[in-house]
């Protein structure tokens, strides 16, 4: 296996999204879970999509896991890799983002790494160098209140400048609509001026369908799935790939109960779960309860199991910003957060062992605790249930089963019965 793309994902639901937009765009795609251990059989494809959860993690960690990441790909013939991160651009000052580019940029002998969260189907669009999410910049969005990486910074200019070593430049969207020789000359005043990496604007597809024709031709690419777009687009139109578009995994039904776990605490989240109460039963955990040991996970399980043969259920640890601080003030953010991902694991656990095949999941972190539980080590892309959201069909696992792994900020407000309808 030639692998015409490798990506290297930050947490698992932004690898499902990238597994999507690269399917959709014609290149058989691959999510692994982790680096793949050498006996799970991977289909011939042109792009995997390696699943890391290091968005939070300690930066030194998150780039000996990247390393491991980039070391797989390079083996398996990737010329170019994408470090695939959230099209909010989550991260601290202390974040990861900077961190791992500079490593992997060391690694691959890049020169300048074009750099851009855009993915504008999703609302997210740069322009001189500022986020903005649907109409608003990064920092008066929701991402605001973010429970464990509040984004207070709109200039994605100074934020990686914050976590990188190297000089951050700015491809301006000017310099995008002329087109990708524009683009190129920039790049080469930036690399001659010594600056290792350049946010790049784009605020339509064609922007980055621009870029994806520069980016291509580079080692290393840092950005969400617009740019991931961009770059199986134009591995597409150069010959480099033969499309495969429209070849999504489409399996066997596999039936049986169904559940939705939330752990994420967005807005378009809290949304999904309100819209759920009209449709299923909901039990809303109590996050105290978690963190002060008191069986809460049991307590979910023995309310779900008597009512999983009448149709699905949702479990949701999710409240509202306020609800969350006073959480995190009682017992620390990180402690909170990793606790209740580990009931969400605990629950997911418990509902699969009582034969549930189909889950729903909503939240990065959520999702990379439970799926590690599950002990799933990789992934085929089907159907799309919401932009940046496909149904999953688990491999290398005894039997069959469905995934959704929703982005937190990601789906309509009906995301929960859209997913669970398309997951037969
Ligand atoms: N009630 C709560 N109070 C405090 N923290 C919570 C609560 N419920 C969930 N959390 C934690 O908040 C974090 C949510 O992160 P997660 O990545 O799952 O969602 P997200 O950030 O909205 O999604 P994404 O990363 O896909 O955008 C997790 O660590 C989760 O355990
Ligand atoms: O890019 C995004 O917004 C998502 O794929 C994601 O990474 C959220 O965790």
């Amino acid at each position: 296996m030639t692998l015409a793309l490798g990506c290297i994902a930050d947490d698992y639901t932004g690898a499902s999204d990238l597994a999507n937009t690269l399917t959709r765009a014609g290149l058989r795609t691959v999510q692994t879970i982790g680096v793949p251990a050498d006996d799970l059989a991977l289909p011939e494809v042109d792009a995997v999509v390696v699943s890391l959860k290091s968005r939070s993690i300690e930066a030194g960690l998150a780039v000996s896991r990247s390393r491991a990441a980039e070391a797989w790909l390079r083996g398996r013939g990737a010329s170019r890799v994408l470090f695939k991160i959230c099209s909010t651009f989550d991260s601290t000052d202390a974040g990861n983002i900077g961190p791992v580019m500079d490593a992997l940029r060391a690694d691959s002998g890049e020169g300048t790494v074009l750099v851009t969260p855009a993915f504008p189907e999703t609302g997210r669009t740069v322009y001189q160098g500022n986020l903005f999410v649907g109409a608003v910049p990064l920092n008066e969005s929701p991402l605001k209140d973010h429970p464990l990486n509040p984004m207070h910074d709109s200039s994605l200019v100074r934020v990686l400048a914050r976590q990188s070593k190297t000089q951050i430049g700015l491809v301006d969207l000017a310099t995008v609509t002329r087109g990708a020789d524009a683009v190129r000359a920039r790049l080469a005043e930036l690399a001659g001026k010594g600056i290792g990496a350049a946010i790049i604007d784009a605020v339509f597809d064609r922007d980055l369908e621009t870029i994806g024709l520069v980016a291509a031709e580079h080692r290393l690419s840092v950005g969400a799935s617009g740019i991931g777009l961009g770059l199986a687009r134009a591995l597409v139109s150069t010959g480099k790939v033969k499309s495969a578009a429209g070849s999504s995994e489409t399996g066997a039904a596999v039936g049986g109960p169904a559940a939705c776990l939330a752990g994420s605490c967005s807005q378009a989240t809290l949304q999904q779960i309100a819209s759920a109460e009209k449709v299923m039963p909901v039990l809303h955990l109590d996050p105290d309860r978690i963190l002060t040991g008191a069986g809460e996970a049991q307590r979910a399980l023995d309310w779900a199991k008597p009512r999983l043969a009448e149709g699905p259920v949702l479990i949701a640890s999710s409240s509202t910003p306020d609800q969350v601080a006073a959480l995190q003030a009682r017992h620390g953010r990180d402690a909170a957060g990793h606790a209740i991902e580990q009931a969400m694991a605990d629950i997911a656990e418990g509902l699969v062992k009582s034969g549930v095949r189909r889950l729903v999941i909503a939240g990065g972190e959520t999702s990379g605790a439970v799926v590690d539980r599950l002990r799933i080590p990789g992934f085929l892309v089907g159907v799309e249930i919401a932009a940046g959201v496909p149904v999953l069909r688990a491999v290398g696992i005894e039997g069959d089963m469905l995934l959704a792994l929703k982005s937190g900020n990601f789906g309509g407000p009906e995301f929960f019965s859209d997913a669970l309808g398309l997951m037969r």
